[in-house]
């Protein structure tokens, strides 16, 4: 760990800095291009340039608790996004902040040994940061592109330089110091409809990341200072369902894609699987799922899917007794997930879905080739071209 002294355990105690770790826990060349490049992938997606129809596909377990399980996800993951490649952009969810609804196991940073969760001694920031960042960096250096929810502020900023998407949670959509945040990272931020389920908050919050903003921060010297952030352009909706129920539907992003224009944005939406959407049963994911694939097969305006999966489905408590040996192994400690074999039927049925959104225009193309190519334009008979999600008149 290089020259950073690991401050003593107690209820008080000083924190890293995000400098001095990210010295100490540096990305390699390598790793730094393939982020920067991941990023880039994601914002033509976003704009729908040159994305060859591609669908971004946010998954990953609900939150990490258990790294070296983390890993074996994310070579899973991997070897699935070489398979799907050419319609799927997988990007792996290392969610390492949890929200909460009112209180509960706030993540691997805040709470690395579970600690809190049973009553025990007071949980270890500086061992949770630390192991957050190795996550991060092993499934950095597999290649895979990482979306993490950026919660605190300041923790965000030990891993600004690693992440290729930043997620804003429905908790905090509406927060000003949020939309402020975003509006200072330097990678795309996906704003979560509100808990209530509506999309004004997240509108709203796209337009204020998009502007300069002073930031109070803590500077390289651990001083408190501030600076003005340049504006995020780069900003998309998530629908994740509410209160009132999904919004996964067509006449739901529908409705989502006239908000955005309406509002002048690009109409970037990705839908997740889970939360208000599977009304908080992992088990109904697949079927959000599905009805996905099938809106993508009609051409739905839909950029990526959000996906919570690990290696083995459903949830667990942390035991009572704080023993993490009786944990089973994969399974989530936060919300339920799908486990790896329904995750991989998932990835299937999208990716076919995709490859029929990518056959519409492609099929037009060869048509229409054939027919310069045969001289027959000015003939008078008519071809129709059916595809799944358009029909031409040659
Ligand atoms: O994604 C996880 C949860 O939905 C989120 O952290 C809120 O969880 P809670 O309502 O159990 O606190
Ligand atoms: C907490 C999450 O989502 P939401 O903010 O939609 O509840 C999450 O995606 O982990």
């Amino acid at each position: 760990m290089g020259n950073i002294q690991q401050p003593g355990k107690c209820h008080s105690a000083p924190l890293f800095h995000p400098e001095s770790l990210k010295l100490a826990m540096p990305l390699d060349e390598a790793t730094e291009r393939t982020v920067q490049w991941n990023r880039d992938t994601v914002r033509s997606l976003l704009s729908q340039r040159h994305s060859n129809g591609r669908l971004m596909v946010i998954i990953g377990p609900c939150s990490i608790h258990d790294p070296d399980a983390a890993l074996d996800y994310a070579s899973r993951l991997a070897e699935a996004a070489k398979q799907h490649h050419r319609e799927l952009f997988i990007v792996m969810r290392v969610y390492v902040e949890k929200p909460r609804t009112t209180v509960g196991w706030k993540g691997l940073i805040h709470d690395p040994d579970h600690a809190q969760t049973v009553g025990q001694s007071s949980p270890d920031l500086n061992k949770g940061v630390l192991a957050s960042r190795q996550v991060m960096l092993n499934v950095a250096k597999k290649g895979l592109p990482i979306a993490t929810e950026l919660l605190h502020p300041l923790l965000a900023q030990f891993f600004d330089d690693i992440v290729s998407i930043g997620v804003i949670g429905a908790r905090t959509t509406e927060s000003q110091t949020h939309r402020e945040m975003s509006s200072d990272m330097p990678m795309p931020m996906g704003f979560k409809n509100g808990t209530d389920g509506g999309l004004k908050v997240a509108i709203d919050a796209m337009t204020a990341a998009s502007r300069s903003h002073t930031i109070v921060g803590v500077d390289n010297e651990g001083r408190l200072g501030y600076h003005l952030s340049r504006g995020n352009p780069d900003t998309f909706m998530i629908l994740r369902g509410g209160s009132q129920g999904p919004n996964f539907g067509s006449e739901h992003i529908q409705n989502a894609e006239m908000e955005l224009l309406r509002a002048g944005k690009t109409p970037s939406i990705v839908v997740d699987c889970s939360h208000g959407n599977s009304m908080k049963d992992y088990r109904n994911q697949p079927n959000v799922a599905a009805c996905l694939a099938d809106q993508i097969v009609a051409g739905a305006p839909i950029t990526g899917v959000m996906i919570e999966s690990n290696i083995n489905q459903g949830r667990q408590d942390v035991p009572n007794n704080g023993d993490n040996q009786c944990l089973k192994y994969g399974v989530s400690i936060t919300d339920g997930c799908v486990g790896w074999h329904e995750t991989e039927l998932i990835l299937n049925r999208l990716a076919v879905a995709v490859r029929e959104r990518q056959a519409g225009p492609a099929m037009v193309e060869s048509i229409l080739t054939m027919v310069t190519a045969n001289n027959i334009e000015n003939e008078k008979h008519q071809v129709k071209v059916h595809t799944s999600d358009i029909t031409v008149s040659v």
